[in-house]
């Protein structure tokens, strides 16, 4: 099975008051069907990491490789979700969506339709024509979500994409991800601060600590495949197995910041 992977993975960067160690000898696979979160207090390398999956940074050693191939830099197969949308305010929302494939080629009726269906996938059905100002901020990280699964990706990485948006339609974003997530099979790898947002996202959580930056604990989660069969996010939230986790992971983060 294809995977994408980090192999002992160091990154240092050059500073003024000597060299920071943003990440040591990180190991990561991330295979089809899974969705890897990464949690840890700040400035522990979880962006440096991303940039590394995306080919945006070089690490300093180790290798990234996609299947056989090494990574070297950015590619049509690896879409980056950012905190900030980066999406274009010339266009409307439907060509927003069909961004990334006029980019490479598709022809008009094929790539209309394609940013039609992940429209609707991502609940924005009657929007196509609205302008970008014209949206809420949670409708605008959907539109930034649709168009990266749009241009068909095999790997998503998304760096904060929720951070923004007040808390109910934060949660109601994460069960609508999660679902395009499922349907769209795709390999995922995404950031957060927020504990409850990475169990109910995750099929697998890394922890990672600062200075230097290290992937230190794993976990193995079922709560997200749970809500894709039941549909009932408050049930898992308030379940014993879920707080218990969430307790066991709160505590690791406060040991590793203090
Ligand atoms: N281009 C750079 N030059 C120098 N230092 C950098 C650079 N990028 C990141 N760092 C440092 O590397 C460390 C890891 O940064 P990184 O952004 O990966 O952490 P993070 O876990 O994503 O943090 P946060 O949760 O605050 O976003 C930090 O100490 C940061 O200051």
């Amino acid at each position: 099975m294809t995977a994408l992977r980090a192999e002992q993975v160091s990154v240092v960067f050059p500073s003024e008051s000597g060299e920071v160690h943003a990440l040591d000898n990180a190991d990561l696979s991330i295979s089809e069907g899974e969705f890897v979160v990464a949690l840890g207090a700040s400035g522990c390398g979880k962006t440096t990491l991303l940039n590394l999956l995306a080919g945006f940074l070089q690490p300093t050693q180790g290798r990234i490789s996609f299947g056989d191939r090494e990574i070297t830099g950015p590619g049509a197969d690896r879409a980056v979700v950012f905190q900030k949308h980066a999406l274009l305010p010339w266009l409307n929302v439907l060509d927003n969506v069909a961004f990334g494939l006029m980019l490479q080629g598709v022809p008009k009726a094929k790539r209309y339709a394609t940013a039609r269906h992940f429209i609707s996938a991502l609940g924005l059905e009657g929007f196509e024509s609205k302008a970008i100002y014209e949206l809420s901020g949670g409708m605008q990280q959907r539109v930034g979500v649709a168009r990266a699964l749009a241009a068909d990706p095999e790997v998503l990485l998304m760096d904060e994409p929720l951070a923004a948006l007040d808390a109910l339609t934060r949660e109601r974003v994460q069960e609508i991800l999660l679902k395009a997530w499922s349907e769209s099979g795709k390999m995922a790898f995404f950031i957060t601060h927020s504990v409850e947002e990475a169990l109910f996202l995750a099929t697998r959580i890394i922890l990672m600590s600062p200075r230097p930056g290290r992937i230190t604990h794993v976990y193995e989660t079922e709560f997200s495949k749970q809500y894709l069969k039941t549909g009932n996010s408050r049930e898992i939230k308030a379940s014993r197995e879920f707080i218990d986790m969430r307790e066991d992971i709160m505590r690791r983060i406060q040991g590793d910041a203090g």
